[in-house]
């Protein structure tokens, strides 16, 4: 039998004009699942992914959440300062370019550490610890963790961005376009990356991607979006492989035809 649902999503509206935004979305999310959101540029992806991580206020619906406690919360009808407590602990959220996720003005060490501060840890040498771990893991050179994120490269940045997230280990994390603007190698291993920790830390993630390649390696289950709204949900195999929608059915031809 399936648990409770982590997130749930009902009527979601955010529209900055006709057609613009994203339009009465429904959805669950379950503990472990990765939920890819799929769809052409403009289609209302980001739209949707930051009114679900509680960053922009949707027009209609609501967004719950199950905390850590086991209650259920009701994103928008919380304080802001509990909506940003939630940002900083039991979520993480990697944006597509890293600077927009870290702090550019102090050391990676403390990029990491920050978070782990955010969740109660004091003690420095843990943290300096922790630190150095979660460098290892994201294999960044651990004799640079004193060094500030801008003398990175943007692979190296995107790197530290995921552990900056994940060294509390999340519920749960929204991923915006995680590799797109990086070259195609450096792609390559921080996807691998991101598959190896996303299961072995079980994360619940949604990730929103034009890349059905990216959709494809890491998502379990798909939403497809056109023009702010949803028309196909599924599995990832099922939505790739035997698309239903006309939509679904051109997004997925123009990738196999040259
Ligand atoms: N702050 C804003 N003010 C006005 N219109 C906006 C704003 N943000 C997005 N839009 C519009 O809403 C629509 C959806 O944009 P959104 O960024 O959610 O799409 P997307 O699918 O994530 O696109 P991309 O893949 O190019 O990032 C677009 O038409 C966009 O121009």
């Amino acid at each position: 039998m399936q648990s409770e649902p982590l997130l749930r999503v009902n009527n979601l509206s955010k529209l900055y004009a006709p057609g613009k935004g994203c339009e009465e979305i429904s959805l669950d999310l379950y503990p472990g699942e990765v939920l890819g959101i799929v769809g052409e540029s403009g289609s209302g992806k980001s739209t949707l992914l930051t009114s679900l991580s509680a960053r922009l206020e949707p027009n209609a619906g609501e967004v719950l959440y199950r905390n850590a406690k086991n209650e259920w919360l009701n994103l928008y009808e919380l304080p802001e300062s509990e909506r940003r407590r939630l940002l900083r602990t039991e979520w993480g959220v990697v944006h597509q370019h890293a600077r927009d996720g870290l702090r550019m003005g102090v050391s990676a060490g403390a990029n990491i550490g920050e978070r782990l501060m955010a969740v109660g840890q004091r003690h420095y040498g843990n943290i300096r610890k922790e630190g150095l771990r979660w460098m290892e893991d994201v294999e960044l050179d651990v004799s640079r963790i004193d060094d500030k994120p801008n003398t990175y490269s943007g692979g190296m940045q995107q790197r530290l961005q995921i552990a900056r997230n994940l060294v509390t280990h999340p519920r749960l994390v929204f991923m915006d376009e995680p590799t797109g603007g990086l070259d195609v190698s450096v792609q390559a291993r921080i996807l691998d990356l991101l598959r190896t920790l996303v299961r072995d830390l079980n994360l619940a993630v949604v990730i929103v991607t034009h890349d059905l390649a990216v959709a494809r390696l890491l998502a379990q289950r798909l939403v497809v979006m056109r023009h702010g709204k949803i028309v196909e949900t599924g599995l990832t195999d099922q939505v790739l492989d035997d698309p239903q929608h006309p939509y679904t059915q051109l997004l997925v031809s123009s990738v196999l035809t040259p």
